[in-house]
């Protein structure tokens, strides 16, 4: 790790990689075999304030509710799983939401774009819009767009970060 002459430890992540990489880490615990996906709100004093992944509502059981992505609808998870922005909504604290940011690895469908305009969001930044195109995401970006919220795409300073969990070894 390179100093700066004040000794400064460079090479630290700014405060986007450090948002997004939270909602990443917080997709780790989804039960969702094919797309995993993290939330995390952040306040103007660069608090955060919710977190959340994509999995089903509590007390719904991941062992028994489908995870699968075709069949007949209710044979399918889209019926019963929480998205992760809906989540770190609902798993934010008291205080109201206003002016905050949400840093999504995944850009938001249209149900969950209704939830971050309606609790006062302003800036969403997410990572992947591999549903770009879809009718969803065309809804969520005429909405945000209409309600004034930025929309923009993390370009993250490396690609991976690695994180140690034990102490040696
Ligand atoms: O913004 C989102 N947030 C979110 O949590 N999800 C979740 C719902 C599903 O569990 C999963 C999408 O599944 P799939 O890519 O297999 O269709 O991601 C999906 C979106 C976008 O559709
Ligand atoms: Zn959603």
């Amino acid at each position: 790790m390179t100093e700066t002459s004040t000794g400064k430890r460079t090479g630290y992540l700014s405060w986007d990689d450090y948002f997004m990489a939270v909602a990443l880490l917080s997709a780790q615990r989804s039960k969702d075999p094919n797309t995993q996906v993290g939330a995390c709100i952040v306040n103007a004093q660069k608090h955060i304030v919710g977190v959340g992944y994509n999995g089903f509502p509590t007390g719904c059981s991941d062992d028994t509710l489908p995870w699968c992505r075709e069949g007949a609808f209710l044979d399918t998870k889209y019926p019963y799983v929480c998205h992760a922005e809906l989540n770190a909504v609902l798993n934010s604290g008291p205080g109201n939401l206003t002016g905050c940011s949400i840093y999504t690895a995944l850009f938001p469908c249209n149900e969950c774009a209704k939830v971050i305009i309606q609790v006062g969001i302003r800036e969403v930044v997410f990572l992947s819009d591999k549903y770009a195109g879809t009718d969803s995401v065309r809804a969520s970006r005429r909405m945000f767009d209409q309600a004034g919220v930025v929309c923009r795409q993390l370009i993250p300073a490396s690609s991976t970060i690695s994180i140690r969990l034990t102490e040696n070894g």
